[in-house]
């Protein structure tokens, strides 16, 4: 399966469970692992056939800055059913990483997996 993908996309927004967090601005980082036939945008060279890597990665900082959140599940499950239900993609990998938030880690975080078929609950 071809795929797209996306690494540590920084979005810099309001996220977190305490009240302090809701003051201040904190850093996301976003892998994505898009499934998509990338072979109609290599055989043509035609970037309309071709899932564009930029275009995704503005919109998920839009949506995911348009208000504070508390969980990064939240974040990762926002973005896996923008790309699916906005662009067409039938499969998605998120991984949303938080440095700092655990003074030990050099990072914490959550992965997901959805497709089309699961996240209809079919
Ligand atoms: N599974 C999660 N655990 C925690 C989250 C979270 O988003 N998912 N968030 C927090 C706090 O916001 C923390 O990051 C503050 O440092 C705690 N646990």
């Amino acid at each position: 399966m071809d795929k797209v993908l996306i690494r540590a996309l920084r979005i810099d927004t309001v996220i977190g469970v305490y009240d302090w967090e809701k003051t201040i601005t904190q850093s996301l980082f976003l892998d994505l692992d898009m499934a998509w036939d990338n072979r109609a945008a290599a055989a043509s060279d035609d970037y309309r056939h071709a899932l564009c890597y930029e275009t995704v990665s503005n919109r998920l900082t839009a949506l995911i800055t348009e208000k504070p959140i508390e969980l990064i599940e939240t974040v990762a499950e926002m973005a896996a059913n923008c790309v699916m239900q906005e662009f067409g993609v039938s499969a998605v990998k998120v991984r949303v990483m938080k440095p700092g938030a655990v003074k030990t880690a050099e990072a914490v975080g959550v992965e997901i997996e959805r497709s089309a078929k699961s996240a209809s609950g079919v």
